[in-house]
């Protein structure tokens, strides 16, 4: 039998104790605080992470806090056309969406996606609850066309949210559940749209004056040149709304949606909106409960 001498176990549990009471400070500040938490396709794609996920997000429920996730489905969509031998392309980041697509997007994120994202959180209690944003009107979009070389371009069902009502996602949480949404919407004109899941996420930050909106995504946070020049690249760990509206338009495909959920948010009073690197397992307990910040954080001025 290995024996491990005292005073490694003391040193061992002091570091332990260190760790959850450096927790303190921000468990007092974020009780009874809501944070969207956009779970992207590429990140929920490591089947090892995706109970990492799982557990930081019923952390944050057992917490106190208000956890609610928008999840993506990119990846998981583009397998699902391939397998149907539907040719899918993007426009300025957004999936041209003809009426074919516009089902298939609508059955994997709703019933494929969102499920297996409920399941995952219910492995720790009774509180995952998917939701589209079609439910109980929560988004309603227009048509939004891709902005291509300055000119705008008819990508299809594309929306964007033009009216949010987050009613039904509030007496979810006031329950005490964790409400997993789709980023589907529904216009006035009755037709079903495509939203990009990060605009969604920046969208409902706003109408639920959430406290944070973190975005995990697979890459470590905003590099200040992509592809990066250097090894490892130079991440920006903070920027406020003015400088990054300054970088958006140079900003290329994937950023910019994220980036522009993350100015939306801020602008929109949310004080803080974060890009944090879905790769790496608990980055959602790092940044919330820990002193160092990790990924990329963008703060109003
Ligand atoms: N400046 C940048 N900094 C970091 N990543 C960037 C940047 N510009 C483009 N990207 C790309 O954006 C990708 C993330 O967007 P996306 O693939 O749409 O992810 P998700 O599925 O999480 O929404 C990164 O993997 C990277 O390839
Ligand atoms: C309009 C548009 O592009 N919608 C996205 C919706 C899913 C999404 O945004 O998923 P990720 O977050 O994983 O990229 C799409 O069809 O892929």
């Amino acid at each position: 039998m290995i024996s491990i001498p005292p005073t490694r176990d003391a040193a061992e549990a002091l570091r332990k104790a260190t760790t959850l009471i450096e927790a303190l400070p921000w468990l007092q500040e974020f009780h009874g605080r809501t944070v969207v938490i956009k779970y992207g396709g590429h990140a929920m794609t490591d089947e090892a992470l995706r109970p990492a996920f799982a557990q930081d997000v019923a952390f944050l429920r057992y917490a106190g806090l208000r956890p609610v996730v928008v999840h993506g489905g990119g990846p998981q969509i583009n397998a699902h056309l391939d397998r149907l031998g539907i040719e899918s392309s993007f426009k300025a980041g957004l999936r041209v969406t003809t009426p074919e697509t516009m089902d298939v997007v609508r059955m994997v994120l709703v019933g494929q996606v969102s499920r297996d994202v409920v399941g995952m959180l219910n492995q720790h209690g009774a509180f995952g609850v998917g939701m589209s944003g079609e439910d109980a009107r929560l988004f309603t979009a227009e048509r939004k066309p891709a902005i291509v070389d300055g000119k705008p371009v008819d990508i299809g069902q594309v929306g964007e949210i033009v009216q949010v009502d987050a009613g039904a996602v509030r007496s979810l949480l006031d329950d005490g559940r964790i409400p997993v949404i789709s980023s589907i919407a529904r216009g006035d004109d009755g037709e079903v749209y495509n939203v990009n899941a990060d605009t969604a996420a920046g969208a409902l930050a706003v109408a639920l004056q959430a406290t944070k909106l973190i975005v995990l995504t697979d890459v470590d946070g905003l590099y200040a040149d992509w592809p990066p020049s250097g090894d490892p690249g130079d991440v920006i760990a903070r920027l406020t709304a003015t400088q990054l509206e300054k970088m958006l338009p140079d900003l290329s495909a994937g950023m910019v949606p994220k980036m522009e959920a993350c100015l939306r948010a801020v602008r929109g009073g949310v004080p803080q909106a974060h890009v944090l690197d879905g790769r790496m397992a608990h980055s959602l307990l790092l940044e919330i409960f820990t002193d160092e910040g990790i990924g990329t954080m963008v703060v109003p001025e």
